[in-house]
């Protein structure tokens, strides 16, 4: 699934486009299938709002924004559903995890959704990245750094052709990001699909992805 960025302006950054170089805003790019993409750039300019743009969830910026050559303003609820459950999967910044149901619950709700992978690889997962023993805890009562690898996991239980990732490891020690960045490569690469990652720095946990300033 090819994305077309054509001359995107968000409404918030609007006053502010000249103040810093962007290979994104006010201009053209074509980003292919299954490219690996690493966006750097300082708070404020813009990764959440990109993010949300590429999901679906704003619509205030000129310009146009294609999946598969066709403008994401146009899609309607039932088309980005489908986008949502076949082909984008995300970690929000604000994790957007459910407080009040345990972690199993919250793993639960996204694999009988989509089916794709099953619990026990799903706990398996959560062992890897050293949450074993947090199957039963209320994801509201989890630290900040637990919450965001629970996250991780939940967008890894779905298909996808495009992870996108909103500042994934900035709660996670070194040891915890290089498992969390490992397991993700490992399931981006056996579903075959892209990845953009956009961060404050780049820390060099994705080396193999095509650079660029946000
Ligand atoms: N709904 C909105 N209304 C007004 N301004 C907004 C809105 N959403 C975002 N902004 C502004 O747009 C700019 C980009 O916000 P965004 O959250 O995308 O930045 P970011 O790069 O993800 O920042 P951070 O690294 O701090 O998370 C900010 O200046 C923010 O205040």
């Amino acid at each position: 699934m090819q994305l077309q960025l054509e001359n995107i302006i968000p409404e918030p950054l609007k006053s502010r486009m000249d103040a810093q170089y962007s290979d994104v805003w006010g201009k053209q790019q074509k980003i292919e299938a299954g490219e690996k993409i690493f966006f750097q750039a300082p708070s404020g300019k813009g990764k959440s709002t990109f993010m949300h743009i590429l999901y679906g969830l704003r619509n205030d910026y000129d310009g146009v924004a294609l999946w598969n050559q066709k403008d994401t303003k146009k899609n309607n609820d039932e088309t980005w559903a489908e986008l949502r459950s076949n082909d984008l999967s995300i970690v929000f910044q604000d994790l957007r995890l459910f407080g009040d149901l345990t972690v199993e619950e919250n793993i639960a709700i996204k694999q009988t959704l989509t089916g794709s992978v099953s619990m026990e690889q799903a706990k398996q997962w959560l062992e890897q990245l050293g949450l074993d023993g947090k199957w039963n805890q209320r994801a509201e009562t989890l630290s900040y750094g637990e919450r965001q690898r629970v996250a991780i996991i939940r967008s890894l239980l779905q298909p996808f052709k495009w992870l996108l990732l909103d500042e994934p490891f900035s709660h996670l020690d070194n040891d915890n990001t290089q498992k969390a960045a490992s397991l993700i490569r490992n399931r981006v690469e056996e579903l075959n699909a892209g990845m953009m990652v956009v961060d404050l720095e780049d820390n060099d946990w994705f080396p193999y992805t095509r650079k660029m300033i946000l």
